[in-house]
């Protein structure tokens, strides 16, 4: 079996002696081609330190991660991945349709083939009529959508999330779930890593959900979700739904429980 993503025993320590953080303590996780896999837990856990290094955006302090076979470094210089975070990053002072075209400018795709694509994400994301807004002009919900378009542009084989959707209302919430997967199954299922707060959103979304706990910051169990795809509306009110949130719900320590908060601005 290949792995897209290795993560070996992997720690992350910040400081030394009595003010040392374990932000992450001996992760193992092996992701498949095609896995939609959520990381969720209490705050302090580890979620965004997991995701940061296997994103080469911090580096462990003890063990391995490969992606793709390569270090995690080499797979971003190769635009293996694209990474979406929980406040949509886009320049204010290009349009909509130039956030979307910055990764091909930066790829060098000529421009007119450039536009044709950055179109077709922006439709594709509902915003086919807002090319030519600045982000200041859009709803949270809309700018997280150019967002998003923007780091599936480039059709890459992973994409990174860290909380895309923690800052919006449930109901918008929901609905970009149901836009994210659609998405991701017209993507021919990229491999995706997705960082939450929120029990429901992990299982509806999921293949499997890593479950962590904090201090220190480790993986706890991994829960295989088997509900069929495509996932659709009514399977939130389905009893096997109920029972995937439940099993996530009781693997999150005992002691945390408070720190978990389900749905819109956990
Ligand atoms: N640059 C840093 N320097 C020192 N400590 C850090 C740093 N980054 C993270 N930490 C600590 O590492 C631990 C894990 O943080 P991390 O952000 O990965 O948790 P998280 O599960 O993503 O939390 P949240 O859900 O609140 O975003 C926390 O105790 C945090 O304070």
């Amino acid at each position: 079996m290949s792995f897209v993503i290795e993560v070996d025993a992997v720690s992350k320590l910040y400081g030394s002696g009595k003010s040392q953080v374990r932000a992450l303590v001996d992760a193992t996780l092996k992701i498949a081609p095609g896995e939609f896999i959520s990381l969720i837990g209490p705050s302090g856990c580890g979620k965004s330190t997991l995701l940061r290094n296997i994103a080469d955006l911090d580096q462990p302090t003890h063990g391995t991660i490969r992606i793709n076979g390569k270090s995690p470094r080499q797979a971003r210089l190769d635009r293996e991945f694209g990474m979406v975070f929980q406040s949509p990053v886009l320049y204010e002072w290009r349009t909509v349709l130039r956030n979307v075209l910055l990764p091909l400018e930066i790829m060098g795709v000529p421009s007119a083939e450039a536009k044709e694509k950055a179109r077709a994400m922006l439709r594709l994301v509902g915003l086919g009529a807002f090319e030519n807004h600045h982000p200041w002009q859009l709803s949270g919900g809309m700018q997280q959508r150019v967002a998003i378009a923007r780091a599936l542009v480039f059709h890459p084989p992973i994409l990174m999330m860290d909380e895309p959707f923690g800052a919006l209302d449930e109901l918008t919430r929901e609905r970009l779930n149901h836009e994210l997967l659609n998405l991701w199954q017209r993507q021919e299922k990229s491999t995706v890593v997705f960082v939450t707060h929120s029990i429901q959103e992990a299982v509806f979304l999921s293949s499997r959900v890593v479950v962590m706990s904090p201090r220190p910051g480790k993986i706890e169990t991994i829960v295989d979700i088997d509900l069929p795809r495509p996932r659709t509306a009514e399977m939130r009110d389905q009893p096997r739904f109920f029972e995937l949130v439940k099993e996530v719900r009781h693997s999150l320590r005992e002691d945390e429980p408070l720190a978990v908060v389900d749905g819109a601005g956990a």
